[in-house]
């Protein structure tokens, strides 16, 4: 495997935290990454995890910031083919350097973008060291392709992810996490892990595709009313209804609040499951009509 120290000597890089570059320079999690894919066996070797080479042979990995390509050279050692989303032009070009027996192969490709532009392939999985700035658009342009994930975030970020309801870290964000996946944190990463050293702590989050046990007509709005009611939390989700139509797009909520059920209308948002949530926007949808431009 590739060390990362040396790639980053090679690259003549060093990480510009204005640029949200931050790179892992600690093996064993660099090494780890891709173990958390359940398709991924691994043996015990001496150095840690040995992952067979054939493992994910025939599948596309999706890669969203590669750096100077210390995690790409762990995603091909299990013989997937990898496509990267890099913002750099310097890295795109070293890349492109360091990894030309692959990319002529054709088993990788560089995709030089933004990743909250740039078209992604269709792909069976993703395996990211996130740049942070842009953790939260890129993971929503990810979760709905509907394939495992998994992706470094700051741990503030990732433990409001995975939150339970009536905790104090869930909010919109893990509501609209659970729409598309069951997230679990599988790792807390510190800062020494990376160079430079960002100023947080960090978390790997595992997402596996599901699909939640209610039923919504229209994810749009969903997740637009989820959002709404979250900038209410402290207030009831009645009140929280009234208050926000502005953001939610509804017509007339007063009807939504006279046809919910009271014992949703009388809690607060942060105690609603998801399913919950479904119920009410299904209420308001079916009271609003489903011809709305959303
Ligand atoms: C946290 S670093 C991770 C680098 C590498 N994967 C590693 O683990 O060492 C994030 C990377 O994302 C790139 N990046 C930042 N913003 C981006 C964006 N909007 N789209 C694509 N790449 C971006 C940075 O240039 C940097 O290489």
């Amino acid at each position: 495997m590739r060390d990362p120290d040396e790639l980053l000597v090679r690259a003549g890089v060093r990480g510009n935290p204005d640029r949200d570059q931050h790179f892992l320079v600690d093996d064993r999690v660099l090494d780890r990454l891709p173990t958390y894919l359940d398709a991924v066996d691994t043996t015990d070797g001496d150095d840690g995890p040995a992952v067979d080479p054939t493992a994910l042979a025939g599948e596309h990995l999706l890669e969203i910031g590669p750096g100077t390509g210390a995690l790409t050279d762990r995603l091909l050692a299990t013989g997937a083919s990898v496509t990267v989303v890099e913002r750099d032009r310097d890295l795109v070009a070293f890349l492109k350097r360091e990894f030309a027996d692959e990319v002529d192969a054709g088993r990788l490709t560089v995709i030089e973008g933004d990743a909250l532009d740039v078209e992604f392939p269709d792909v069976s999985a993703s395996v990211s060291n996130l740049p942070y700035s842009v953790s939260s658009g890129v993971a929503f342009r990810l979760l709905p392709l509907g394939v495992p994930l998994v992706c470094m975030f700051q741990k503030e970020f990732a433990e409001r992810m995975v939150a339970e309801p009536g905790t104090s870290a869930y909010g919109r964000l893990s509501v609209s996490t659970r729409h598309y996946a069951a997230p679990e944190i599988v790792e807390t990463v510190p800062p020494e892990a990376f160079s430079p050293p960002p100023a947080v702590e960090s978390a790997v989050v595992r997402t596996r595709p599901r699909t939640p046990s209610y039923e919504v007509a229209d994810d749009a709005f969903f997740l637009r009313f989820v959002k709404a009611l979250f900038t209410q939390r402290r207030k009831t989700v009645r009140n929280g209804i009234r208050n926000t139509a502005h953001i939610s797009g509804l017509d007339d909520p007063d009807a939504v609040v006279d046809a919910a059920p009271e014992a949703l209308c009388s809690k607060r948002p942060d105690a609603l499951a998801p399913a919950e949530f479904a119920e009410l926007a299904t209420i308001a949808r079916s009271i609003e009509g489903n011809d709305r431009d959303d």
